[in-house]
């Protein structure tokens, strides 16, 4: 396990920092390769990063910004990730950024996740930029335990691409990336905020299966070591 921990002292100084990062990131792979690319989680963490991350002065119109996870409810749904992405990051200068939604009108959610399993082909890979948040109970993107298709989802030999997932205290059914696609993110961040998700952090860095808390999937086998960024 090799994760790198960056503490902030309070939320605002975490948001900022991690939009200093992040915008560094994504002008780099602008200036390297013509483009740039970012998978980002929803929520309730990410809110001040995505408002900051907004204002950067980044050629926005070279990016394109897709999610790690979202429900299966359309973008006016309160619950929608792309919601929460259209009200707080693609705003001000970040609006001239290209975006893939996950959620696709479909007979089913199964069918959704081959459509924009499809469409993400097109972005290349891997991702330039992924950021991942992390549940109280260990899960990540919808990597939830006991989920209908964890098993699926993070195994190293699924291939990338969206799958979709069902588990209690989910709510809706998700669409998420599967672990192929987001462990070799050329930047690959954990964002939490609490004391509660570090002690939650500590856990999943001590023994027991990847199935209990799936945030070990990542701690433990993803390509890319992972920069945790916290505040209390
Ligand atoms: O269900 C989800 O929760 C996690 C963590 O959310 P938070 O409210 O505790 O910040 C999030 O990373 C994931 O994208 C989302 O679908």
């Amino acid at each position: 396990m090799s994760a790198r921990l960056h503490e902030f002292k309070d939320g605002a100084a975490l948001a900022e920092g991690l939009a200093d990062r992040v915008s560094a990131a994504l002008a780099d792979a602008v200036a390297a390769r013509g483009k740039a690319t970012i998978a980002v989680s929803g929520g309730s963490t990410p809110k001040a990063f995505f408002k900051s991350l907004s204002t950067r002065d980044i050629d926005w119109a070279k990016v394109t910004i897709t999610l790690v996870d979202e429900r299966f409810v359309p973008a006016d749904n309160p619950r929608s990730n792309h919601l929460l992405v259209a009200e707080n990051l693609l705003q001000g200068k970040a609006q001239a950024a290209h975006f893939l939604p996950l959620y696709r009108q479909a007979d089913s959610a199964d069918e959704a996740a081959r459509i924009v399993s499809r469409d993400a082909e097109a972005l290349g890979a891997p991702f330039d930029v992924v950021i991942l948040g992390m549940g109280t109970d260990g899960h990540t993107a919808s990597f939830f335990p006991g989920g209908s298709n964890l098993a699926t989802a993070i195994s190293a030999e699924t291939s990338r691409g969206v799958i979709t997932m069902e588990a209690e205290g989910a709510g809706e059914t998700r669409l998420t990336f599967t672990f192929a696609s987001l462990q070799d993110a050329r930047l690959l961040v954990l964002h939490i905020e609490g004391q509660g998700k570090k002690d939650v952090l500590a856990a999943a860095e001590g023994d027991g299966p990847e199935t209990d808390m799936p945030i070990r999937a990542v701690l433990r086998r993803a390509a890319t070591p992972v920069d945790i960024y916290w505040a209390p």
